[in-house]
C-alpha cells in the first residue's frame, strides 16, 4: 500500500512519511487513483490524498486546478468515478454524502446553500440532527463558537454573505467532524471577518483533522502545516507548508496559470 503513495504518475514523489500514511490508513481518510472526468476533460488526476488524525492540509492551486472536485469527491458529494476512498480503514468509496457527514466525514462550500424558510438556528439543528440525543455542544453553542449567536431566530436567508459563511461552517461543526472540508472558508469575507474566522479554525480541536481549500494565502499560513498544490488536475507538490509557500515555482503557477496573485498575500 505504501508504494502506491509514494509514486506519482506524474513522477513528482510525495513527501509525506510512511509513518503519516500509515496513521491516515488507521484512522484517517485515504484516498488513491481519483480520477474525474466530465465528458472527455479529465479534471483530476491524482494518485494520492491522505489525511490523518489532527493534520491541517492545504490544498492550493490555480482556478480550475480541481480542488473542488477533490473535496466534493472526498465528501461523497460526488460519485467517485474511478479510484478509492477509506476512512478509518473502512472503505467509502460508494457512500453518499449524508452517510459519510454521520461517520465524521464534514465538509463546507464554495457557494454556502441557504434554505430560505429555516432560522439560523434550525440550519445547524439539522446539520447535528445524528447527533441530537448526545451531542458534544448543542447548536445554540455551536452558534456562540461562530459569532451568530445573536442571529439565531433570523431568517439564514437574510444573513449577510459573511454570516452565510460561518452559518455553513456552523451546520458542519454541529455534525462533529473528524475530518473537516472546507472550500474557500474565507472568500469575500472582510478582514475583520477573516480573523474571526482564523481564530475559529485556530480553536478546533488538535484530533480534527482539517483538508483547506483556499486562495489566501494568508489563511493558508495561518493554518496549514502541509500544502498539496494541484495544477491541472494533478499534484505538482506537496511538502510542509513553509517549504512549499517558499518555492518560488508555486508562486509562478498562480502568476503563470492565469490565477490572481494569491500566491503573493
Ligand atoms: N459540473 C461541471 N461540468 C463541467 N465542468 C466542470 C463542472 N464542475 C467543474 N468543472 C470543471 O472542472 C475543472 C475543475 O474545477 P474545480 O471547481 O474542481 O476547480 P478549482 O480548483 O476548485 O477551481 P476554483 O479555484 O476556481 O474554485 C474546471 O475546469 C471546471 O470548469
Amino acid at each position: 500500500m505504501k508504494t502506491v503513495h509514494r509514486i506519482d504518475p506524474a513522477g513528482v514523489p510525495s513527501q509525506r512519511l510512511p509513518s503519516d500514511i500509515d496513521r491516515a490508513h488507521g484512522n484517517g481518510l485515504v484516498a488513491t487513483g481519483l480520477r474525474h472526468a466530465y465528458g472527455r476533460l479529465t479534471v483530476l488526476d491524482l494518485d494520492a490524498f491522505t489525511v490523518a488524525p489532527g493534520d491541517r492540509h492545504a490544498v492550493i492551486g490555480p482556478n480550475g486546478a480541481g480542488k473542488s472536485t477533490l473535496l466534493d469527491l472526498l465528501a461523497g458529494t460526488t460519485r467517485v468515478q474511478a479510484g478509492a476512498i477509506t476512512y478509518n480503514g473502512q472503505v467509502i468509496t460508494r457512500r453518499g454524502a449524508a452517510w459519510r457527514a454521520r461517520t465524521g466525514i464534514g465538509r463546507t462550500f464554495q457557494h454556502p446553500i441557504v434554505y430560505p424558510d429555516l432560522t439560523v438556528l434550525d440550519c445547524v439543528r439539522m446539520g447535528g440532527w445524528h447527533h441530537r440525543h448526545h451531542p458534544d455542544r448543542t447548536p445554540a453553542e455551536v452558534l456562540e463558537i461562530v459569532g451568530l449567536a445573536d442571529h439565531a431566530g433570523q431568517l439564514a436567508v437574510t444573513l449577510s454573505h459573511g454570516h452565510r459563511r460561518m452559518l455553513d461552517l456552523a451546520v458542519a461543526l454541529a455534525g462533529q467532524p473528524r475530518v473537516l472540508l472546507l472550500d474557500e472558508p474565507a472568500a469575500g469575507l472582510t478582514d475583520t471577518e477573516t480573523s474571526r474566522l482564523l481564530d475559529i479554525l485556530g480553536g478546533l480541536p488538535g484530533w480534527m483533522a482539517v483538508v483547506l481549500v483556499e486562495h489566501h494565502m494568508d489563511v493558508v499560513a495561518a493554518l496549514a502545516d502541509w500544502i498539496t498544490v494541484l495544477h491541472n488536475g494533478r499534484r505538482r507538490t506537496d511538502g510542509p507548508a513553509d517549504t512549499v509557500r517558499a518555492d518560488p515555482a508555486v508562486a509562478a503557477l498562480y502568476l503563470g496559470a492565469g490565477g490572481d496573485d494569491a500566491a503573493h498575500r
